[in-house]
């Protein structure tokens, strides 16, 4: 069955136990899933396992950032754990997008989706300019995510305050994946580039990742139900 509702939960856990608790929760019907770092360093692919026995699409969000064989080779072994939708940094280059597009286009029937990651949403101008980059967060997203989408990626994560302008110049099949997503009065946390989901999806975003907005939510269900209901989502 697929999920109607564009939201995908970062379970953001320490450990496998809560992890699974939380997505017992939630509902396969009701929204995807999201692993990352935190949470793979510590599990490793079981998680990837348990999520799919539940019933989840999961997108596998390490960002991998290398040499163009090495996360070559990492997304084609994502691919065959199963997972809906894999990233990497589309700073790496377009070599090294290139390479991984090419691994997935090597398995046979694959359905995973690679995306690159453009700009992280945690990041503002001046957080550019210390790493070097002096271009708006805008310019620079732009930029990152024309390359991704000539060297064959199906789409970038960038924040929702990017949407509108992909969508006009890289047309509305091009994927966007969009974290920094703050209900109306949710508190920001770290994020600097955000919006709320109904600006998210009428700006053009594909997928919206909630993470503590949900996961530390006092009730995770109805703050997810509640994100569905404000954007039309009929189960
Ligand atoms: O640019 C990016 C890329 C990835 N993320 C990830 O999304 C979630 C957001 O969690 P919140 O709790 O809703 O802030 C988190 O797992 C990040 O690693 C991102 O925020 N920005």
């Amino acid at each position: 069955m697929t999920c109607q509702s564009p939201i995908v939960v970062a379970l953001d856990y320490p450990t496998i136990e809560q992890a699974t608790a939380m997505a017992k929760r939630l509902d396969p019907a009701l929204c995807r899933v999201k692993v990352g770092k935190e949470l793979f360093t510590k599990v490793g692919p079981a998680i990837l396992d348990q999520l799919h026995t539940l019933g989840f699409d999961v997108f596998l969000d390490l960002k991998f950032h290398d040499i163009p064989n090495t996360v070559a080779a990492a997304v084609s072994v994502a691919a065959k754990e199963g997972v809906w939708m894999v990233n990497v940094h589309a700073s790496g280059g377009r070599r090294m997008m290139e390479a991984s597009a090419n691994a997935l286009s090597a398995i046979q029937d694959n359905k995973t989706l690679l995306i690159a990651v453009t700009v992280l949403t945690s990041m503002d101008q001046s957080d550019l300019l210390e790493v070097g980059i002096d271009l708006t967060p805008q310019e620079h997203v732009m930029r990152l995510a024309a390359l991704a989408k000539q060297s064959g990626m199906d789409g970038v994560v960038c924040s929702a305050q990017e949407s509108s302008m992909l969508a006009q110049k890289l047309g509305s099949d091009f994927v966007l994946v969009t974290p920094g997503i703050r209900p109306v009065g949710a508190e920001q946390g770290d994020q600097k580039r955000i919006m709320t989901p109904t600006e998210a999806m009428s700006a053009g975003s594909h997928y919206l990742v909630m993470g503590r907005p949900i996961t530390r939510a006092q009730d995770p269900i109805q703050a997810l139900m509640s994100a569905n209901n404000e954007l039309g989502v009929v189960i």
